[in-house]
């Protein structure tokens, strides 16, 4: 597997607070990979650190095989939309294109133009005088037009309206399979992940939870419904995830390779805004906590 960002270690400190902390990861190259985790996980600062906006504090962070920010031929292999879509107020959207032209070797104009063309953003308009969301497809524009190697999108899709939403994630789509371009994507949107993500980051309070490719991480997880019992009587094998209880069923999130043998569970499958859901909800690693705890 050819790796586009691979993290050792990596943390980041603000003041007295790591807001990410021993991050080791390995994004596979030519796939879409979706980041998720509760709002102050470390999505933004792990995106800011892979694009060279900020340094780590402990660890290393290596993307499309150097160190971010380190130099104009890295920072043209690394395209990046940050939460708050940045553009300039005073410029139109026309001269933003002229700019992004000027300022990156790899720039491609003809796909920048038929872009806007086809999102009707007229080119005379100053982006200060644009919607939330033509804001957002001009910065996603710009930053598809440097056609880099990497795409880092910080919730790119928030101010879309559901079928610009669906029209950008099928574009990006395309642009991954004819250009082999790779993506990190922070959504909330877990069903948008779900249509275009192969792989999966979970982050969760500065640290990474999970991560791996969605098929496998679907496949080993189920859904088990049964008569109550304490989760720790399970197998060793089993790990549970997420549990609850009535007072005469259990229902439990577990991640095995094996088979589930035991009779007295129903086995299902599960879907992947319940196997985040599952991750954002539990206890952080090493707790097991009692049965009389979940009540
Ligand atoms: N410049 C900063 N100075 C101090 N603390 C910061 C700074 N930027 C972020 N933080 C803190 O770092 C933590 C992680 O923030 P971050 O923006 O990376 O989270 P996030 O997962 O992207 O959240 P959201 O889903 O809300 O966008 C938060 O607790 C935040 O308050």
């Amino acid at each position: 597997m050819t790796s586009v960002l691979r993290a050792q270690g990596l943390g980041k400190k603000y003041h007295r607070d790591w807001v990410l902390t021993g991050c080791t990861l390995d994004v596979p190259a030519g796939h879409v990979t979706g980041l998720v985790g509760p709002n102050g996980a470390g999505k933004s600062t792990l995106l800011n650190l892979a694009a060279g906006m900020l340094a780590p504090t402990s660890g290393t962070i290596e993307v499309c095989g150097g160190v971010p920010g380190s130099g104009a031929e890295q920072l043209a292999k690394v395209g990046f939309v940050a939460q708050d879509t940045p553009v300039y107020a005073g410029l139109t959207v026309a001269e933003h294109l002229r700019l992004g032209a000027r300022l990156n070797a790899g720039w491609d104009d003809a796909l920048a133009r038929h872009r806007i063309e086809r999102l009707g953003l007229d080119p005379d308009r100053r982006a200060g005088k644009l919607s939330g969301g033509q804001r957002a497809q001009l910065a996603l524009t710009l930053a598809i037009a440097k056609r880099p190697e990497l795409l880092l999108l910080d919730e790119p899709v928030a101010a879309l309206d559901p079928l610009a939403r669906r029209e950008f994630l099928r574009d990006l789509m395309e642009t991954v399979v004819e250009h082999g371009l790779s993506v990190v994507l922070a959504s909330h949107l877990i069903a948008d992940l779900e249509r275009v993500c192969d792989h999966l980051i979970v982050l969760v309070a500065a640290q990474v939870r999970l991560t791996g490719e969605v098929d496998e991480l679907l496949a080993t997880h189920h859904r088990l419904t049964g008569p109550r019992r304490d989760e720790t009587s399970l197998p060793a094998d089993q790990e549970v995830i997420s549990a609850s209880h009535t007072d005469r069923q259990s229902t439990l999130v577990v991640r095995t390779e094996g088979p589930i043998l035991d009779p007295a569970w129903t086995v299902g499958a599960i879907g992947l805004e319940d196997l985040v859901l599952a991750y954002l909800a539990r206890p952080a690693a090493g707790l097991r906590p009692s049965l009389e705890l979940l009540r």
